[in-house]
C-alpha cells in the first residue's frame, strides 16, 4: 500500500483533534457503553486484555497503566498471538479490547474472533468506520483522528491512546469506581494537556530540525527512557525504524546497564527520553554523564539545563510539559513523532513508499 498525506501535517493537526475528541467523547463512547449494560459484566470486569500490533499495541501499552489503576484489576497489553496462546488462563469475565487503526491487521481480528467464541466481551477499536474489525467486536469504539493517508501513524496513535483514557474513565464510572466529579476531575486534566500541545510542538520543531540533520548518515540509534515512558520507547523504536530504516534499539536505562551498553559501538547515537521526576531521572542523569565524558554523540529530550555542561545544551530540548502523571504519554511522544518524521526527510527517504508496498499482501498480515 502506498500513502499520500503529510505526516508533518498530521502532527500539527493533533492538538485539535485530541480537543474535538474530548468534547465529543459522549458519541464516541455511545456505543461500547452499552457493554456494561451486558449481563455478567455489569461492575465486574475481571481483567482487562488490550491487544493489537504495531503502534496499535503500543498505544495499548501506553494506557494500560492509568487503567489499571483506576479500575483497579489487571490490565494487560499483548500481542494479538499471546491472546491465543493464553485464552484458556483468562478469567471468564474479561474484557478483550483488540486495536487497529486501519481496521485491516489480521492477527487483532483473528484474537478478537477467538475471544468471542469464548464468551468474552470484545470491544473492536480503529479509526476507520466500516473497517472489517467492526464485525468482529460486540461494540466498536472508534478512534476519531480522521484518516491518516501516512505509511508511519503519528496523530492515530496519539488519538488511540486518549480514546482509550476515555473509554476506562467512563468504564470506571460505570461499574462505580469513582464519581461523576473525579471523573470531570480527570477530563479537566487531559484537557490542561491537550491544551498544552501547541506550545510544545512550536518549541520542538527548531531542535527537531537541527537534530534531524545530525542523524542524517546515523547508523545505530540507541534510544533510552525509564520505565514510566515504556510506551514512549516502544513506539518511538518503532517508528524510527519505520520511517528512518536504519537499525534502532531502545531500553529501559536500568536495563540498559545490565548487558547491553556492551554492544554501544563507536557509531552508536543516543536519544534520552527523561522523565520529570524520580529514581529513572537520577538514573539516566547518570548514564548521559558517562557517556558524555566519552564523547559520544547524544540527543535527549526533557534533561533540565542545569544538568548539560557548556556547548551540550544545542542537543538537549527543554520542553513545557505538563508533566500529569498519567497522561503525560500523550505529549512525550510529540518531538519524537516529529523527529522521526523529520530524520526521515533528510535520510531522503519517502515514509508513504513502504519499502515492499506488497509485503502486507504477501504475508496476509493486513487486509488489503
Ligand atoms: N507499518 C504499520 C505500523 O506502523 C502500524 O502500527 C501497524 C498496525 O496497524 P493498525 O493499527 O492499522 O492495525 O501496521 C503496519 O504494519
Amino acid at each position: 500500500m502506498i500513502y499520500h498525506g503529510d505526516a508533518l501535517e498530521y502532527i500539527g493537526e493533533t492538538p485539535d483533534i485530541l480537543s474535538r475528541i474530548i468534547e465529543g467523547q459522549a458519541s464516541v463512547l455511545q456505543d461500547c457503553g452499552k457493554i456494561f449494560d451486558r449481563e455478567g459484566i455489569r461492575g465486574e470486569i475481571s481483567e482487562v486484555i488490550l491487544t493489537g500490533s504495531g503502534s496499535s499495541y503500543n498505544a495499548a501499552v501506553g494506557a494500560s497503566v492509568f487503567a489499571q489503576k483506576l479500575l483497579g484489576i489487571r490490565v494487560t497489553p499483548v500481542y494479538p498471538v499471546t491472546v491465543m496462546e493464553e485464552m484458556d488462563v483468562v478469567s471468564d469475565k474479561a474484557l478483550v479490547i483488540g486495536i487497529s487503526q486501519q481496521g485491516t491487521s489480521t492477527a487483532v481480528i483473528r484474537a478478537l474472533d477467538a475471544a468471542g467464541k469464548k464468551g468474552f466481551c470484545t470491544v473492536a477499536v480503529t479509526g476507520e468506520y466500516e473497517a472489517e474489525i467492526t464485525r468482529h467486536g460486540e461494540a466498536v469504539l472508534y478512534v476519531e483522528c480522521g484518516y491518516e493517508d501516512a505509511g508511519a501513524t503519528t496523530k492515530g496513535y496519539t488519538a488511540t491512546v486518549l480514546t482509550l483514557f476515555l473509554f476506562f474513565i467512563m468504564a470506571a464510572e460505570k461499574t462505580g469506581r469513582i464519581t461523576g466529579m473525579q471523573k470531570a476531575e480527570y477530563i479537566s486534566r487531559l484537557r490542561r494537556v491537550t491544551d498544552n500541545m501547541p506550545g510544545i510542538l512550536e518549541e520542538s520543531f527548531g531542535w527537531c530540525k537541527r537534530t534531524a540533520d545530525k542523524l542524517v548518515n546515523s547508523r545505530d540509534l540507541m534510544l533510552i527512557t525509564g520505565s514510566s515512558m515504556r510506551a514512549s520507547l516502544l513506539e518511538g523504536c518503532l517508528k524510527f525504524s519505520e520511517t528512518c530504516r536504519f537499525p534502532v534499539r531502545g531500553y529501559e536505562a536500568e536495563e540498559f546497564m545490565h548487558g547491553i551498553y556492551n554492544a554501544v559501538t563507536e557509531d552508536t547515537d543516543f536519544l534520552y527520553l527523561f522523565p520529570a521526576d524520580g529514581y529513572e531521572k537520577m538514573r539516566m542523569e547518570k548514564l548521559y554523564g558517562y557517556y558524555r565524558e566519552k564523547g559520544y554523540r547524544h540527543y535527549a529530550v526533557n534533561l533540565p539545563e542545569t544538568a548539560c555542561s557548556e556547548g551540550q545544551c544545542a542537543n538537549v530540548l527543554c520542553c513545557h510539559f505538563i508533566n500529569d502523571s498519567d497522561f503525560s504519554v500523550l505529549e512525550y511522544m510529540l518531538p519524537q513523532q516529529m523527529l522521526f518524521v523529520l530524520a526521515s526527510r533528510a535520510r531522503g527517504i519517502d515514509l508513504n513508499l513502504p519499502k515492499d508496498p506488497e509485503f502486507h499482501k504477501y504475508m496476509g498480515s493486513k487486509i488489503e
